[in-house]
């Protein structure tokens, strides 16, 4: 029987109401000793607020808050849990938890609150490595898609493929244990075609995780241009803010800079870099050489330049670092200004003219990239977004085209079951169903206390 849990569940900023959060049999007695409603806690109608008075260790009354109790197993974690709504002052938070630990309640690690849920079976693992999804979602669409898998729209996903997988391997062993019947009595084309409809339904999922990767984690892009061309403004006009400092001296930026930007719907990780041209001094050297690093390293590289001067070789220099990016686009900056180039001198496919000074053009850039990175996707948790989660599911794959070749060679029933095997153990990892335990304690260490 598991432990009575406690944990602040709220932020650690004074804001309006801060909540104090329990778990495991009899938290509600326990809670009654510290929080004093009309009636005794522990007898508090079920699910409904009641207001009492909150003590701390020395009896004093630190509060007027609300409590409830949620009885096994209608609760978060299937246990009986309490809530206490307090107005939120975290050292008021931190004597009332004290209390409450000090009456006998233990201090709740990272995720258990979660982590009990998944034991208790209100979630699996895709749902519960959903709610920290959801919890660092850094855009709607981002939450969108977590609320959608805690939802239980990638367990739906894969539960079919794991019961198809299950059928197979029946099967399988029937042939195992008739070994003097030919694998062709046992419908080889019925095997191969389950193992096809496995393989296709895994692919489909693991191309989602393009976009899914994008939608969790943002796209990492990059401003390069010769010195002045107006990197630094642009990320502040992106940003909405002045993040980084802008001067008319060439060389401003000397080191890179990283700024999480939201343009529409995506969400840019956009470094500035230094101007890239034949250095003068040695930090100027090393300014440079990281600004072609961080063009390697992008999937968006986004090439400014002045256009009311004409291109130069340190701008043809910056173009060359761009077009090493997988995706890359030209912004023809300082439109305010009479151009000296053309668009078409560039050699980019997407060419923008834009002014960071008066944001002119700039509005053409959302859809640009939504189109690219996001695609006319619901996000409703249909797309893969944790690398884990990839990497366990490609397991499967892998293993499933294993399974296939070795039928189509006619190795022996016992070699394709054990790729069958190996990739039902995969697609477990990721639902939870047969998952290592030091797995889930990393899993878990990833949320925060209280949740
Ligand atoms: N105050 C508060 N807000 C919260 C949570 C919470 O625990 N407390 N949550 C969590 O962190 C999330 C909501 N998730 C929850 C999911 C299930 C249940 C629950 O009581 N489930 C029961 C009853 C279901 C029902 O009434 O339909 C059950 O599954 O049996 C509660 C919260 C977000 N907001
Ligand atoms: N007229 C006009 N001036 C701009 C525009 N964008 C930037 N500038 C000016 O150009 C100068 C250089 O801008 P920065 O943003 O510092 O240029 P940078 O590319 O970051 O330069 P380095 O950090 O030196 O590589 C500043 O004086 C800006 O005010 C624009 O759209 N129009
Ligand atoms: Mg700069």
């Amino acid at each position: 029987m598991s432990d009575i849990i406690a944990a602040i569940a709220t932020g650690r900023a004074p804001c309006a109401i801060g909540i104090l959060r329990l778990s495991g049999p009899g938290c509600a007695a326990l809670t009654g000793r510290v929080f004093t409603p009309k009636q005794p806690f522990a007898d508090a109608p079920d699910r409904r607020l009641v207001l009492g008075l909150l003590h701390d260790r020395q009896g004093r009354v630190i509060d007027e808050c609300l409590g409830v109790v949620c009885r096994a197993p209608h609760s978060y974690t299937g246990e009986e849990t309490v809530e206490l709504q307090c107005h939120g002052s975290p050292a008021m938070l931190a004597a009332g938890l004290e209390s409450l630990l000090a009456a006998g309640a233990r201090q709740a690690g990272p995720g258990e609150f979660t982590r009990r849920a998944f034991l208790n079976g209100k979630l699996d693992l895709t749902q519960a490595e959903a709610v920290v999804d959801l919890i660092d979602a850094e855009t709607a669409d981002a939450a969108a898609n977590a609320a959608g898998q805690l939802g239980g729209a990638l367990k739906r996903a894969i539960e079919p493929v794991y019961d198809g997988l299950t059928d197979l391997c029946s099967h399988f062993h029937a042939v195992l244990d008739y070994p003097d019947e030919d694998i062709e009595d046992f419908g080889a084309a019925e095997l191969s075609g389950a193992l096809d409809r496995a393989g296709a339904a895994l692919q489909e999922l693991l191309a989602t995780y393009e976009k899914g990767r994008h939608l969790r984690q943002g796209v990492r892009a990059v401003l390069l241009g010769k010195p002045n061309a107006g990197k630094s403004s642009l990320l502040n006009r992106l940003a909405g803010y002045d993040r980084v400092i802008v001067t008319d001296i060439a060389g401003t930026t000397r080191d890179t800079v990283e700024e999480p930007v939201r343009v529409g719907r995506v969400l840019l990780r956009l470094t500035d870099t230094a101007g890239i041209r034949e250095a003068g001094d040695a930090i100027e050297a090393l300014g440079v050489a990281r600004s072609e690093q961080a063009a390697r390293e992008a999937e968006l590289a986004l090439f400014v330049c002045d256009a009311s001067q004409p291109l130069t070789d340190e701008d043809r220099r910056a173009i060359e670092a761009a077009k090493c990016a997988p995706r890359s686009l030209a912004l023809c900056n300082k439109s305010d200004l009479p151009a000296a180039v053309s668009p078409d001198e560039l050699p980019f496919d997407t060419v923008l003219t834009v002014s960071a000074r008066t944001g002119a053009g700039l509005d053409a850039l959302p859809a640009l990239l939504e189109g690219w990175f996001l695609g006319e996707n619901a996000c409703d948790g249909s797309l893969l977004t944790n690398p884990r989660q990839f990497g366990a599911l490609d397991r499967a794959s892998r293993a499933i085209e294993r399974a296939k070749t070795g039928l189509s060679l006619g190795v022996t029933p016992d070699a394709v079951l054990t790729d069958v095997e190996e990739a039902m153990a995969a697609l477990g990892e990721v639902t939870g169903r047969t998952v290592r335990e030091d797995i889930t304690n990393r899993i878990f260490e990833r949320f925060c206390v209280g949740k």
